[in-house]
């Protein structure tokens, strides 16, 4: 499992470790750290040029030393100082004394003279302690940096992005990796910012024994989620694998129906009832689906509903989420089922109750506008959960399933673009019911839904990427289980 933690927490975890080192030892195992990666990516830095981004703070110091270390290994390390007089003033000799040479950043006269040749340019513009997306200064040197092709690896953070809730309030270092150092932030994890991010390293500092047990960010391994897939023992039947109930489509959308059955049978459920006018069609498809016409109270057992895709408006749907709603088992609440939904209902709801908005469905719960949801996709997921006392999976680029009860928000790292494409939320749904008619929690069924679907999705689309239909993710779903059990 990949953790972040908030600014506020990692700067209190720092100061107590900082307390128990020598003056500047923290930084020293930051910029080792940082050195040793870049040295990795460049595989030689004798006579290799490198470009260090130098801001005001302790980010830059970063920067300073790991350059010092990789000039005594032979690289021609040139630090550019956006702020000269406040630059890391340790840093800055260090540098000096290992060969190096500092250029005084806002007076240079061609930033593209400074930044010709290299091969690594180091983003120690800012870090943690970042305000808003890049100063103007900074956007020159940062945008010379791209236009010279050199690697652009991110010290700590990509400059400009917000660490705490992956924002980014206007412009941002774009890197192909990034070193953090300690723990993750959210903003490595959560998009617009994680796109920023590139690949990841971390490097230990000696943080972790100060940092709380609970993060505020959470992102699943391969191994956290084999360890949630139910595996059906000897003795199970379909009532201990858990039966799903799918309350979805309507003559107009038959297919959203096809598509969250298939993303139920996805999931391993015992069983699958589905309950709605589109039978005929989920039958043709999966015969070994059980079909009710009745309300759903009437279908027969069921260990967890999932309700609204292709659902339509009418009277019908709403009685049909009504009815479900009603129910003492866990409900799944998508699409339709939203557009439709009574939040006094689900706050009066004794077991658990799940929402899966996309963005433009969780701005009109929210009253916001959609890309205000995008821009700040973890304060839209906490705020939902909060105002609906429900759980939310909130979908996107960087999926993120909230509780509701301020506990760990999970991020899924396994999306793609790929996903992006009608009835991939319908299989999701299906999919996510069938784990919590199996027994895992709300966040746990959701987030391992999540990785499968995100995976499975990687699966279909194959080596290089090529377009998938919503039908092929939830066709790849057993090769994205048997990737994760393997
Ligand atoms: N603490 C530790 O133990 C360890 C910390 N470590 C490292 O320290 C980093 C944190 O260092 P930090 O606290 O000095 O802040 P940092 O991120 O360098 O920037 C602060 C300065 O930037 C400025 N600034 C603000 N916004 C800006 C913007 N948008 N664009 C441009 N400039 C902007 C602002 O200046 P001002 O607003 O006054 O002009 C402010 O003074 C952390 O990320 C990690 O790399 C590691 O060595 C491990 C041990
Ligand atoms: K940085």
């Amino acid at each position: 499992m990949r953790t972040a933690y908030s600014v506020e927490t990692v700067r209190a975890a720092e100061r107590k470790l900082m307390a128990e080192l020598p003056e500047g030892a923290l930084m020293q195992r930051a910029a080792a750290g940082l050195a040793a990666a870049c040295a990795g990516l460049l595989g030689r830095t004798s006579g290799t040029r490198i470009v260090l981004l130098v801001g005001s703070g302790d980010n830059g110091g970063d920067a300073l030393y790991a350059g010092a270390r990789l000039a005594r290994r032979g690289a021609a390390v040139t630090a550019v100082l956006l702020a000269p007089d406040r630059a890391h003033p340790g840093g800055t000799e260090a540098l000096r004394a290992a060969g190096g040479r500092t250029v005084d950043g806002p007076s240079a006269a061609d930033p593209a003279r400074v930044m010709a040749g290299a091969r690594l340019v180091l983003d120690g513009i800012v870090g943690i302690g970042g305000r808003g997306g890049l100063r103007p200064d900074a956007r020159i040197w940062a945008q010379a940096a791209r236009e010279a092709g050199a690697r652009v690896v991110a010290v700590d953070l990509p400059s400009g992005v917000e660490a705490g809730t992956g924002e980014v309030a206007g412009e941002a270092v774009h890197a192909d990796a990034t070193v953090t150092f300690g723990t993750y932030k959210p903003g490595l994890l959560v998009d617009p910012a994680a796109g920023r991010a590139g690949a990841l390293r971390l490097v230990d500092i000696g943080l972790a024994p100060h940092l709380p047990e609970q993060p505020d960010l959470e992102a699943l391994q391969h191994a956290d989620v084999a360890a949630l897939l139910p595996v059906p023992a000897a003795e199970s039947d379909k009532y201990r694998r858990g039966v799903v109930g799918v309350v979805a489509g309507s003559a107009r959308y038959p297919g959203a129906a096809v598509l969250a059955v298939a993303g139920a049978f996805g999931g391993g459920a015992g069983a699958v009832r589905y309950v709605g006018p589109a039978a005929d069609a989920v039958i043709a498809r999966f015969p070994e689906t059980l079909v009710h016409a009745g309300p759903p109270h009437k279908a027969g057992r069921v260990q967890a509903w999932v309700v609204g895709p292709g659902l339509g408006d009418g009277p019908d749907a709403r009685r049909a989420l009504d009815d479900v709603l009603d129910s003492d088992v866990p409900v799944l609440v998508d699409a339709d089922g939203l557009r439709l939904l009574d939040g006094d209902r689900v706050g009066a709801r004794r077991a658990a109750t799940l929402l899966t908005p996309h963005a433009g469905e969780a701005a009109a719960l929210l009253g916001a506008s959609r890309e205000d949801v995008e821009a700040r996709r973890l304060d839209s997921v906490r705020r939902l959960a909060g105002e609906f006392r429900a759980s939310v999976l909130l979908k996107g680029s960087t999926t993120l399933v909230a509780d509701g009860t301020g506990g760990p928000v999970r991020v899924n790292p396994t999306g793609t673009g790929w996903l992006a494409t009608a009835g991939s939320g319908d299989v999701l749904s299906g999919l996510t019911g069938s784990l919590l008619a199996a027994g895992l929690g709300v966040v746990d069924a959701g987030s391992a839904a999540a990785y499968l679907h995100g995976l499975a999705a990687r699966f279909a689309a194959g080596h290089g990427g090529a377009p998938v239909r919503a039908s092929q993710v939830a066709r790849a779903l057993p090769a994205a289980w048997r990737s994760v059990r393997g």
